[in-house]
């Protein structure tokens, strides 16, 4: 009898990327805590993919590859506005524009450390320039390219709107930035190696992993939650449709983990943001929604909100569009793919596990004649 349904527990591999142990989470070594606190978004990509902190000089030339090559290739640009713009998921157009770069990188086969190197850094700074684009055109307006001197995440913000954001916009973007970057073998990741790990390439990894993340089991949860959010509407009415939820026996979109069972350490940084930025903006329902959703599951259900519950309004609080949520993950999380690909590659074996099988035996085959 299969014991590990859905894999629960079974160690996969090994991985100095980040870990989670006794629900405390670290990248390369770093508590998140403190990466949170202090941290650029630039730094923890290059700590994900350098295995250490980058100094000063390190940082800025590395923020610089990241800018030259965040600029899309023309027939990209030509192709994003030909795709429909109603009723189409962006996830799903990250996912095919990813797998379109690789038509446009004469590296994208090149299987040599510098090259997957270059193709990283690619990835890494084009995500974010596919979104934003994008998302443009189904404003009728034109992509922007980025500013140079702006950081990782005002760029963002500033591809997708047009302005350079404020302060307190940017850092927090930053940090929502910081805390998705890696997340163990979560399942995007997973799929991204089990990939990769049949000696395909990297854009075909984070195909994969793009595909695996869209899931609203997984990163597709956050904009479910706002969903649900707005759903309800009211705080009167919070406790009435959490009634219904339990009783149909539904999941609550942001609340329960895999591996976390007495909370998600990266949901407390969230919920602080989502408090400050509904004091800044003025708009508070959203906070104030849920905070009272997680005080109800937590005491009827024991589940603790997990990276996604406060992400929804922190987003929001943004500005950010509902439908952008995910993959504003995926602009975060491509860091953490690439360090578990390139660590996949580093240290290679074929994944493949097998299946238990409970089909039906020794069938006798009937012609089609006699069926
Ligand atoms: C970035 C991320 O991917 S974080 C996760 C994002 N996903 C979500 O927020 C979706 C909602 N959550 C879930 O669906 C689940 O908690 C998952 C997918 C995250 C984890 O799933 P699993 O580890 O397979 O947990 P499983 O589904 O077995 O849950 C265990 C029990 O808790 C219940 N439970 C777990 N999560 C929830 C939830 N969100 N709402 C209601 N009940 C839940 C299950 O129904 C189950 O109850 P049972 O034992 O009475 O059948
Ligand atoms: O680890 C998981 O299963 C999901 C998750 O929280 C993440 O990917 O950040």
């Amino acid at each position: 009898m299969l014991k590990t349904k859905g894999l629960e527990g079974v160690v996969a591999t090994t991985s100095s990327v980040s870990s989670i142990v006794d629900d405390m989470l670290t990248y390369r070594g770093f508590s998140i805590d403190d990466l949170a606190q202090f941290a650029d978004f630039e730094e923890i990509i290059y700590l994900l993919w350098h295995n250490k902190l980058p100094k000063l000089e390190q940082l800025t030339e590395f923020r610089n590859e990241l800018n030259v090559n965040a600029s899309l290739p023309e027939e990209l640009i030509a192709q994003l506005k030909l795709f429909p713009t109603k009723n189409i998921h962006p996830m799903a157009v990250l996912r095919t524009c990813v797998s379109t770069l690789a038509l446009y990188d004469e590296e994208a086969d090149e299987t040599s450390d510098q090259a997957n190197y270059r193709k990283a850094i690619r990835l890494q700074a084009k995500i974010p320039a596919i979104i934003a684009a994008y998302a443009r055109i189904c404003e009728g307006k034109e992509p922007i390219p980025p500013i140079s001197s702006l950081s990782f995440a005002a760029n963002f913000l500033y591809m997708l709107n047009g302005a350079i954001p404020n302060s307190k916009s940017e850092e927090a973007f930053n940090k929502a930035l910081v805390l998705h970057a890696d997340h163990e073998l979560n399942a995007s990741t997973f799929t991204g190696r089990v990939c990769v790990a049949t000696l395909s390439d990297m854009y075909s990894g984070i195909t994969a992993a793009i595909g695996a993340l869209k899931g609203p089991l997984h990163g597709g949860a956050n904009e479910r939650v706002m969903k649900m959010l707005a759903e309800i509407d009211e705080i009167d009415y919070i406790e009435p449709y959490l009634k219904r939820a339990f009783i149909n026996k539904e999941k609550i979109m942001g609340f329960g983990h895999r591996v976390y069972k007495n909370g998600d350490p990266r949901a407390k940084h969230l919920r602080e943001m989502s408090r400050q930025l509904a004091e800044v903006t003025g708009e508070d329902k959203w906070y104030n929604m849920s905070i009272m959703m997680e005080e109800i599951i937590r005491s009827e259900k024991g589940l603790p909100p997990n990276v996604d519950f406060y992400s929804a309004s922190v987003y929001h609080c943004l500005g950010i569009k509902h439908n952008l949520f995910t993959p504003i993950f995926a602009v975060s999380r491509v860091s953490g793919w690439i360090a578990h690909i390139l660590e996949q590659y580093e240290n290679n074996r074929l994944i493949r596990p097998r299946a238990e099988y409970i089909g039906p035996k020794h069938l006798e085959y009937i012609p089609i004649a006699e069926r």
